[in-house]
């Protein structure tokens, strides 16, 4: 039956998938399971296998063919440091605009791809290991030595649950013991320098080996699983500190890695669902260390809240509090429009309270990112978000007048009417408020609100018509306005701009006349009580978006906080920045 088929087909057999389906007709009697044979007959019938098959026999026959060795077998991660390179280059010549085009092509990546896996001759099946026959009561076992130094071994042990025996628990990826590649997750502890450890702690264990100099024995039953560590290429932006001295629930404090929010960790190892193993992104030599994973991070803060909700529920139900937030209308680097006149008024832009703010809902632990390569000629919006009257307004016009043609910011639209001496489409957007609340509803707003009775907002297209001029659109939005303006459509930079403290606050504004922004009808400096909103706004402002900021600029000096502005703006323009990875795709 087989021949009939294939001399049907005409298609030229490979002689081993011939032979397979002769001796599977042969076994055909002798087999029981009927449903599986069918199933092998056709698949090795198949035409695809087949040809997969001749293209495996090809690749391997020419893989033996000494002179067309590959020049190298890691192209693509050549490409990537390429694409590294010529990102902030682009501007050089057309020629280094164009490779840097080619090299982000899927389709190159792909044949790149195919070309190291034959390089690298990865394409032989990887059959699993067979078992090996052994005498149930013949156990291997394992000796390795280890040279003592002043680095920690990198591996944490425990006591097996089920058998009271010690265990390798994990091995540190990049740690001595994971180098040696001798010891491995599950490995049976019996003896370290010739102590048993049998019904010994792991406290004890671990005395042994540090009180012990030179070369460290261990004799060793290897696991049953043979699963090896590989690094996964998982890169996090963490949402949060974390210092292992401080948290008790580790389990081996020495072997935690401390970080800060915003701080770039590639995930080395996910096997353990409660302590992942990472490494600081620049610090690509250092062994991993434990970190907290996602799981358990979430739990953690999601017990933190609900135990300040607890102690909470006693006082709030005695005191209530109204809060308010100054907000300056969207996209305004035009004269504030703030009706803020001291911490006793209500001085709300767009009527938000602060209850509004996402922040509360989320649970910020880590988010995925990957490098995200600047595209010449179309770049990414730079958002301003601040305290209001930090000087967010000052350093836009500084930027816009450096270079009009390149820096702009987009006209808001507003409900109110026009004032004496507006200009439509200068300062607004004037429209009806029926014609804008039905643009909000088809989400024609990128970022809207509404103040004293009438709406404001940005609209995606005057966003989209700045970047598809090639040129660098700026926003100041009010900082809830992050969210909505945070997807993988803009790819916002976002740039936190920070108070200084109080007195050099308070210096740098009265020494340069800095009028007040909260005060639209007189035009005075800033009092104390305003001076200690805008900190309080800013580290408000911090707490609730810092993990969003991917860079922060202290206005202290005006002139020093604006060369940063144009520093990072640039960078913004041509360099590869990590960004959410949902956006790289
Ligand atoms: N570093 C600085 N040193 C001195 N004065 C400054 C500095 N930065 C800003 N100013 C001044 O402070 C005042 C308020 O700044 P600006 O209007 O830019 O604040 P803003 O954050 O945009 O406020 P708002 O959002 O409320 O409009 C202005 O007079 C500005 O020139």
């Amino acid at each position: 039956m087989t021949s009939i088929i294939m001399a049907s087909e005409s298609i030229e057999f490979d002689p081993v998938l011939s032979k397979l389906l002769t001796s599977l007709n042969e076994a055909d009697n002798k087999l029981s399971g009927e449903q599986e044979l069918q199933f092998l007959q056709t698949l090795l019938q198949s035409k695809e296998i087949n040809a997969l098959v001749n293209v495996h026999h090809k690749v391997a026959k020419l893989g033996r063919d000494e002179r067309i060795a590959p020049i190298l077998s890691a192209s693509m991660q050549v490409a990537l440091e390429v694409l590294e390179l010529l990102a902030p280059r682009c501007h050089i010549s057309p020629l280094c605009r164009e490779l840097f085009h080619l090299l982000q092509k899927p389709h190159l990546q792909s044949l790149m791809c195919a070309h190291d896996a034959v390089a690298q001759k990865d394409f032989s099946p990887h059959l699993p290991e067979l078992p090996v026959e052994m005498d149930e009561d013949e156990e291997t076992i394992k000796i390795v030595q280890l040279v003592k130094s002043n680095e920690p071994l990198g591996a944490t042990i425990k006591t097996d649950e089920d058998t009271g025996k010690i265990v390798i628990a994990r091995i540190l990826v990049g740690g001595a013991a994971d180098r040696s590649g001798l010891i491995h997750v599950g490995d049976e502890v019996i003896e370290v320098n010739n102590v048993n450890v049998e019904g010994k702690t792991p406290s004890e264990v671990l005395a042994i080996l540090q009180n012990s100099d030179g070369v460290i024995t261990f004799k060793l039953v290897p696991s049953d699983s043979k699963y090896g560590q590989r690094e996964s290429k998982v890169r996090v932006k963490a949402f949060f500190d974390y210092n292992p001295e401080n948290d008790p629930y580790i389990p081996c404090k020495e072997a935690g890695l401390c970080f800060q929010k915003g701080d770039i960790l590639h995930i080395v190892s996910q096997d353990d669902g409660f302590w992942w193993q990472a490494r600081k992104e620049v610090d690509k030599t250092t062994r991993a260390g434990l970190i907290p994973s996602r799981a358990l991070q979430e739990r953690r803060i999601i017990h933190e809240r609900t135990q300040m909700a607890r102690e909470m529920s006693g006082s709030e139900s005695k005191s209530s509090c109204t809060s308010s937030i100054c907000m300056t209308p969207p996209g305004s680097p035009y004269p504030s429009n703030s009706s803020c006149r001291g911490p006793k008024t209500k001085k709300i832009m767009y009527d938000l309270a602060e209850n509004d703010d996402f922040d509360r809902e989320m649970i910020a632990t880590y988010e995925e990112v990957a490098k995200l390569y600047p595209r010449p000629g179309i770049y990414r919006p730079i958002v301003l978000i601040g305290a209001p009257g930090v000087g967010r307004n000052e350093l836009i016009k500084r930027l816009i007048a450096r270079d009009p043609e390149k820096y702009r910011c987009p006209v808001p639209y507003t409900t109110r009417p026009m004032k004496s001496g507006e200009v439509p489409g200068r300062e607004y957007l004037f429209v009806s408020r029926e014609k804008m609340e039905a643009d909000i509803q088809t989400s024609l707003f990128i970022e809207h609100g509404e103040f004293k009775g009438h709406l404001y907002g940005t609209s995606a297209d005057s966003v989209k018509t700045i970047i598809n001029a090639g040129a660098v659109c700026i926003m100041n939005p009010h900082y809830q306005a992050i969210k909505a303006l945070r997807t993988p459509q803009l790819k916002p930079y976002i740039i936190h701009v920070k108070p200084p403290l109080f007195d050099e606050l308070k210096m740098t504004r009265y020494s340069a006349k800095a009028i007040s922004s909260f005060d639209e009808t007189s035009s005075r400096g800033f009092t104390d009580d305003e001076f200690h909103e805008v900190l309080r706004s800013g580290e408000r402002i911090e707490f609730l978006y810092g993990h969003f900021f991917d860079e922060t600029i202290i206005n202290e000096d005006l002139e020093t906080a604006f060369e940063q502005l144009v520093e990072t703006v640039t960078r913004a323009e041509n360099e590869s920045l990590w960004a959410p990875a949902s956006w790289v795709q």
